[in-house]
């Protein structure tokens, strides 16, 4: 079962997801994403995700002006098939939105049932060791 990690640009989501996956790297595997930008080194060619995503192909995307981000099934299978939990960091928002939603987004921790479980970043220690708990408890028992 893939576990979606997301909040506000810059709270910490990478360096805790880093750190979780280096802790435990065969529990845990980054979600390899698409996007119709120019690829940066390790990511793919998303040429034809437009009509991937009509297919129903991706679980989540976004467009940012004229670039889709995303994630497909087909990706997060590939991190499963390893026998690890799949990581979905999926805030890909440009930087002046994600700022404007900070406060709307961080407003959702407070309806009952939304999120499973919120993890306030102000101490990297204490919050890197919750996330932690939480992560494993999410986690898929580990291949014997
Ligand atoms: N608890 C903390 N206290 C102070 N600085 C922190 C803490 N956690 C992370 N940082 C620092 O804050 C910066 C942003 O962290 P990070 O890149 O992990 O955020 P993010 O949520 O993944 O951001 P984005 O969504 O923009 O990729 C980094 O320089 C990181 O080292």
């Amino acid at each position: 079962m893939p576990v979606v990690v997301c909040g506000p640009s810059g709270v910490g989501k990478g360096t805790l997801l880093t750190r979780l996956t280096a802790a435990h790297p065969s529990r845990f595997g980054f979600c390899v994403s698409h996007t119709t930008r120019s690829p940066r080194p390790g990511e793919t060619d998303g040429a034809h995700m437009e009509a991937a995503i009509e297919r129903g192909e991706f679980l989540e995307y976004a467009r940012v002006h004229s670039n889709l981000y995303g994630t497909s099934f087909a990706a997060v299978r590939t991190v499963a098939s390893r026998g690890k939990t799949c990581l979905l960091d999926i805030d890909v928002q440009e930087v002046r939105l994600r700022m404007s939603r900070a406060k709307h987004e961080i407003s959702y921790t407070e309806r009952p049932g939304f999120f499973d479980d919120v993890v306030v970043n102000d101490d990297l220690e204490r919050a890197y060791s919750a996330f932690e708990s939480i992560m494993l408890s999410h986690a898929d028992q580990p291949r014997p």
